[in-house]
């Protein structure tokens, strides 16, 4: 089953398409990595998909639903079950909040609205604990701030907020860039578990192809707006391969 459907997606900046008649989709449970070098516009196509940029063209289907010409108001169930984790875990933390805080202000503004199944709210404390030691950190964490542990622990506390409202799908855009080698399989490890854990489907954006492969059941691969190769990961050696994902497997 399509959790995410995209076809013929445009978005241009002064006349030249950043996304050019993109199509794909993502299944419920699956990872989807996304391949390509700087400047391809991987991340624009992130941004077009949480609709954070309007669309010049196409069409992006969620849960069966067209999502390309909501109105912001209708969009809000919809960013609760999309979440994002970027590249960069210490500017995406309010360096002013307790990792507590940070992990409950999703649950504070959807509260209305949740039905957990995962993760239960019984006390503030009691719920973020759930969540940290979901991402393998420990429970007295919540009480520091984010200049007060690592930047591996950081972008674990990014992963616990993102969970935290058990979003249908995570965005994962770059979410080890910033991270050191062993930091960076440890982080790639607890997401691979999580998906299956919490039944999550993945877009994970990366120009590591090495990480996309270990994390992906299906890989694109992006150039200039464009995707020119898709393929489940088992074939990611085969003969059939585009030149530039060839490329890009000689460089990795
Ligand atoms: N707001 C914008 N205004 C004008 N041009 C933009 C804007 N955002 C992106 N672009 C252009 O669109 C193209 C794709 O950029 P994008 O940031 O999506 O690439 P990317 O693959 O995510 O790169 P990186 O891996 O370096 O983040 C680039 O040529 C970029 O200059």
């Amino acid at each position: 089953m399509n959790l995410l459907s995209v076809k013929d997606l445009v978005k241009s900046y002064n006349g030249i398409n950043a996304v050019d008649h993109i199509s794909f989709d993502l299944k419920k449970g699956e990872c989807l990595g996304l391949v390509g070098e700087s400047g391809c516009g991987k991340s624009t196509l992130s941004r077009c998909l949480l609709r954070l940029e309007s669309v010049d063209a196409g069409s992006i289907t969620f849960k069966d639903k067209e999502i390309q010409n909501l109105s912001q108001s209708q969009l809000r169930p919809i960013r609760k079950d999309i979440q994002i984790i970027f590249q960069n875990p210490t500017a995406a933390l309010n360096p002013r909040l307790k990792i507590k805080d940070s992990i409950l202000d999703p649950y504070l503004q959807y509260q209305k609205e949740l039905s957990l199944t995962h993760f239960s709210f019984t006390s503030k404390d009691q719920y973020v604990n759930q969540l940290l030691e979901a991402v393998g950190l420990p429970k007295g964490m919540g009480d520091r701030y984010p200049h007060e542990i690592s930047g591996g622990q950081r972008q674990r506390v990014t992963i616990a907020r993102a969970i935290s409202i058990e979003p249908e799908m995570l965005i994962l855009d770059e979410p080890t860039a910033s991270l050191d080698v062993i930091t960076q399989a440890e982080v790639l490890a607890l997401l691979a578990e999580l998906r299956q854990q919490l039944q999550l489907s993945y877009l994970f954006i990366s120009h590591d192809l090495t990480a996309v492969n270990q994390l992906s059941q299906q890989i694109m691969v992006m150039k200039k707006g464009k995707i020119v190769d898709q393929f489940p990961v088992s074939q990611l050696f085969s003969e059939d391969r585009h030149s530039y994902t060839k490329e890009l497997i000689e460089i990795f």
